[in-house]
This record gives C-alpha cells, structure tokens and sequence, in this order.
C-alpha cells in the first residue's frame, strides 16, 4: 500500500518548520524543562556530553567531507587490529563508563520508569541481527523474535529501520509491532479516534494485512520515481564494481561497499558523488559501510519517534519513558530527539567506543536481547507485586 504523491506536499524543502507544515499537534515539538533528578536522562546526558567530546568519530568525518578516507579508515587492515586490540579493550573500557551498559544500569532506568509507561523503539540491523556480509541474509533469530514478541506484550513497541517496511517485517514478522521503514518515511502507526492525520496529504488512514485500520504516513511519497530512478541508475554505475550491491529501501537507496576491496572504495565513492549530483533534491548520508541516498526532507528516525509517540497517545513525558535501541549513525536522530525532550534513554549498540548523543550502550544484538528478557522479567514481577498488593 503507498500513498499517491503530492504535488502539494509541504515536506519538500527543508526551511520551513516541520511542525507548520506538517500542522501536527504543538506537542510533537515542544520540549518540557530539564528535570533537577539526579539520575534524570538530562544530568547523565550533560555528563556525557561533556565527557564525549574526546571520542574522535570517523563518521563525523563523513559528514565534514572526506568521504574516501573515512571509508579507509573505518576499515583499518586485520593486523593492525589485532596488533591494537589490548589498547582498542582498554579504550572500550573507558569509552563504557561514560555510556554505562543498559544492563549493569538496569536497575536504575527501571527506578526511573516506575509509574511510567515503557515506549520502545528498535532499530533492525545491527541491534536485532547480527551485522552480516549480505544484507538478505540478515536473519533475526528466533529467540530474538520472542524477546520481541513478549517485551511487545508489556509495552508498545515500534521497529524503526533504514529498510523498506515490507522488507523488515519480512524479517521480524510480528504483527503486533508498528513499523517505520526508510529511516521514518513509511510509517505504519496506529489511528486515533480523535487525531486529524488520517486526513492529512502525507497521511492516509487504510487496513493492514491483517485487516485492522492503521494510519499510513509516507512523507518523501512524491520521491519514490526518483528513487526509482536513481536505484536504476546505481545498480548501472555501479555493475562493475565488485563486492558492490545496491538496495531499494522504497524511499531511499542503499550502496553497500561492505564487499568491496578497499582499493575500490574510490570507485563506489565517485559512483555515488556523481549519480546523487544530479539530483539536488536528494542527499547522501552514511552508515555502516553503506552509503544512503535519501530525500532532502526534514524527516529521519527522530522524527519517526516522535510521530509515533504522538500517535500512540505517549508524547506526554511525565507518564511516559521513551526507550530507544540502535546501532547506526541514523539513530543518532531519535536518540538526539529523546536529550532534546528529555524524556527517555536512547541505547547505542556498539563493541566500539563511538561519539553519541544515547546515555547507554549495549555490546551487540545478544546484550539487546538479555535487555528486552530483563524488561520483560521486571515487568512481571511489578505485576505480581500489584497483585499482592490488592
Ligand atoms: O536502520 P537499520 O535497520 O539499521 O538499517 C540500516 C541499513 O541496514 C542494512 O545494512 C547494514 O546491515 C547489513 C546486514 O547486516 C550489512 O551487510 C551492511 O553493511 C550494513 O550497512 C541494510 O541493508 C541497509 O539497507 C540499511 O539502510
């Protein structure tokens, strides 16, 4: 199911405010005072705010312009690597007292979720499967899919990925999770009796496939010809690079260099440069030894997070704790989102130590599971107390 583009749609250039055009309720962008709790999200935040500025980021460096050699050095060779890696776990160490492991810290993010509802947010890739070589081969497991499936029961929870929406539900294949696929540009999310969305132009109210009304919100749906287009034109430029594979994500294009011997990596890069200058209205962000093309729109997972949360009837910060759990560069924008309202964790998934605005870190998608297991446990047993009590 896709939205017909609009010609009319506001979200096409980016000055104008997001909360005039897209005329959603003032709430979505409007930011409580900092709390004075000592274990708030803020007072952790400015702690490591502070502290983070002595993490060099080399994807900070994709974005300052050096595209080739950010490539390279994310790529160091394996034996320097080895030869690094007393001093890389040490780094790691340190990097970790700054971004505490959810886990060690469970306790004190439940403290500060008491009479709260829980709201959680996922990333897919590289948070609920393992990084892999081949992006079709990104499989979930099945213990990770009943993770997802019980901490769902408990709390309201959304999948927000860089790939398509079909694409990752193929994947998780759970109904009972709202789905944002595109980083954010195809929201499946759920209607309210009271809300104006379904009527808006970006915004359609339609059936899911298992036939419950849903609220279909695709803001870059005048793109998808040039994305189209653009994935046509990729996959042609791009055929004779080996290792090189290109993904249709519907509202935006993924080139993967993962494959790619490192002395073609300047090929991929040039490819990509050239084809993207002729669309000024797409830009080019990265992830993990992937470049993404995408709209130039004032959309990403941020504000995914906080549309949901409008939708959901869970913006208001006070009763609500917002938790977000990923591993890319385009997280950064929700976990930005949740410092900004303060309201919420966002937890980076990360063996290495990386600049970021998340107030926790998780190693990888087994520490991600064992935290939606312990969510889940401590869900039960406030229930069982609940009980006892009455
Ligand atoms: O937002 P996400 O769900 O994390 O999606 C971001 C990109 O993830 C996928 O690429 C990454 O994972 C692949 C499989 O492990 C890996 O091969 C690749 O190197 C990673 O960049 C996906 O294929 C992309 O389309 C997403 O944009």
């Amino acid at each position: 199911m896709d939205l017909k583009p609009n010609h009319n749609s506001p979200v096409i250039t980016d000055p104008v405010p997001v909360k005039s055009r897209f005329g959603l309720p003032s709430t979505l962008m409007s930011y409580p005072p900092a709390s004075n709790g000592l274990n708030s999200p803020t007072s952790i935040l400015l702690n490591n705010m502070q502290r983070r500025k002595n993490v060099p980021s080399k994807l900070d460096e994709l974005c300052t312009g050096g595209w080739l050699e950010a490539m390279i050095a994310c790529s160091p060779p394996r034996k320097k690597q080895t030869k690094d890696s007393d001093e890389n776990i040490e780094q790691y160490h340190k990097w970790m007292m700054k971004y505490p492991s959810a886990l060690t810290s469970f306790e004190q993010i439940t403290t500060y979720a008491r009479g709260k509802r829980i709201a959680l947010f996922l990333d897919y890739d590289g948070t609920l499967s393992p990084i892999v070589d081949n992006p079709e081969n990104a499989i979930m497991s099945d213990e990770m899919r009943i993770s997802v499936k019980n901490v769902a029961k408990y709390f309201p929870t959304a999948i927000i990925s860089g790939r398509s929406r079909d694409k990752v539900f193929e994947f998780v294949k759970l109904t009972e999770l709202y789905y944002a696929g595109s980083h954010g540009m195809d929201i499946m999310g759920p209607v309210r009796n009271n809300d104006t969305q379904g009527s808006h132009p970006n915004s359609i109210r339609t059936t899911d496939s298992q036939g419950k009304e849903v609220n279909l919100f695709q803001p870059a749906s005048e793109f998808l010809p040039m994305i189209d287009e653009v994935f046509r034109t990729l996959v042609e430029k791009t055929k004779d690079i080996k290792g090189s594979s290109v993904e249709n994500n519907k509202f935006c294009v993924s080139v993967h260099y993962r494959n790619v011997a490192m002395e073609d990596y300047g090929r991929v890069d040039q490819c990509v440069k050239e084809v993207i200058a002729n669309y000024p209205r797409l830009r080019l962000t990265s992830g993990r030894k992937v470049f993404e093309v995408r709209p130039r729109i004032d959309w990403n997972k941020g504000k995914a997070v906080e549309f949901l949360l409008e939708s959901l009837g869970l913006s208001d910060c006070n009763d609500v704790l917002p938790i977000y759990v990923g591993d890319d560069r385009t997280d950064e924008d929700a976990f930005k989102v949740l410092r900004e309202r303060n309201c919420g964790y966002g937890i980076l998934v990360s063996s290495v130590p990386k600049d970021t605005d998340a107030f926790y870190s998780l190693k990888d998608p087994s520490e991600v599971m064992e935290f939606l297991k312990s969510l889940v446990k401590w869900k039960e047993n406030c229930n069982l107390e609940v009980k006892k009590i009455r």
